[in-house]
């Protein structure tokens, strides 16, 4: 017996970062997007807690214990007293290190899939406290949609979506650590006030209405300077995506993933073909959104 689960990709529409905290951690508005770019987890009993991976970049993925899909499997059999011997094998689609959650996405969709292949029971607010202990984003993944998460990311309230989005993402050359990338942050701040995080009703209202010359005036991605001061690159990128066409254009989260949101599906294919053609990135991929969260897939 084995389930598989199906999961998405997240762009930070709003990514409003307040001062460092005590602990390390930044507190966030962050209003998250699920676009859809998908992982698929799959689960099934095994002699031991093994993980493989398969796609173009399974290469970059950890296939030991830190592995987030290992993790997930772990904490939710340490909870309920199961073994964690299970194969989770990774079909890899979303980009790695790229600013779209992908890790965090295989730990929400190996929570969800071993959830159902032990049976536990458990509730959604318990699978959710669980993601928060892995990780900020993790939890977002398991709900998709779009969400504003406060604290470090992790509390979330779901925001209505009355709309369909047209993404293009230019996928970078490398990766960017999401540590070093908030170290960034708090050195360009350094010795200037970090005003509380907000997100703007402007914005939740583009999202409710599905109005996407409303979201692209209120993109926004308090990030993207520390991103564009640890890779410029990405500044020719930005550039190739607008000069296109794209109604706006931002770093995804922590980068290096470029996102573009145009008018409709055709305007989305103009910007990836100039993106393509630009020499400015290492892929292009055109998604929409919202996307649903985690997801098992019926066999
Ligand atoms: C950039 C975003 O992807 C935007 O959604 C997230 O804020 C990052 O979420 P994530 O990758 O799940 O991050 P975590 O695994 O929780 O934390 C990794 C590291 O990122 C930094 N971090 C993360 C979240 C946060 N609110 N403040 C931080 O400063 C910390 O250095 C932390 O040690
Ligand atoms: N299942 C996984 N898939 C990809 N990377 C993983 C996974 N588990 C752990 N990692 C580690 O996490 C690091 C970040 O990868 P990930 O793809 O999650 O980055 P990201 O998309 O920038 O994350 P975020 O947007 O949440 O900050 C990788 O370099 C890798 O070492």
């Amino acid at each position: 017996m084995s389930v598989t689960v199906r999961v998405p990709a997240k762009v930070n529409v709003r990514l409003s970062v307040g001062a460092a905290r005590p602990d390390g951690f930044h507190d966030l508005a962050n209003v998250f997007l699920a676009v859809g770019l998908y992982d698929e987890v799959t689960v099934a009993p095994a002699e031991t807690l093994r993980i493989t991976c398969s796609g173009p970049d399974a290469a970059q993925v950890p296939l030991d214990a830190t592995n987030l899909a290992a993790r997930a499997a772990t904490a939710l059999a340490e909870r309920y007293g199961i073994s964690p011997d299970v194969h989770l094998h990774i079909a890899k689609d979303i980009p790695v290190a790229g600013g779209m959650a992908g890790g965090s996405a295989d730990g929400a969709a190996a929570l969800v899939a071993c959830d159902a292949l032990w049976s536990t029971g458990a509730s959604r607010d318990e699978l959710l406290a669980i993601c928060a202990e892995l990780g900020s984003d993790v939890p977002f993944s398991l709900i998709g949609g779009a969400a504003l998460g406060v604290g470090r990311g992790e509390r979330l309230t779901p925001i209505e979506v009355g709309g369909t989005f047209h993404w293009v993402f230019a996928v970078a050359d490398g990766g960017l650590s999401t540590p070093a990338v908030y170290a960034e942050f708090d050195r360009l701040t350094a010795g200037t006030p970090v005003p509380a995080p907000t997100a703007p009703p402007a914005l939740l209202d583009a999202l409710r209405k599905g109005d996407t010359a409303g979201l692209a005036d209120a993109l926004g991605n308090d990030l993207q300077p520390a991103a564009l001061s640890l890779r410029p690159s990405l500044a020719d990128t930005l550039a190739a995506g607008t000069a296109a066409g794209a109604l706006a254009a931002l770093v995804s989260g922590s980068g290096p993933t470029t996102a573009f949101l145009a008018a409709d599906a055709e305007a989305a294919r103009k910007v990836a073909d100039a993106l393509a053609a630009s020499g400015t990135c290492r892929g292009v991929r055109t998604a929409v959104s919202p996307a649903p969260g985690a997801t098992v897939r019926e066999p």
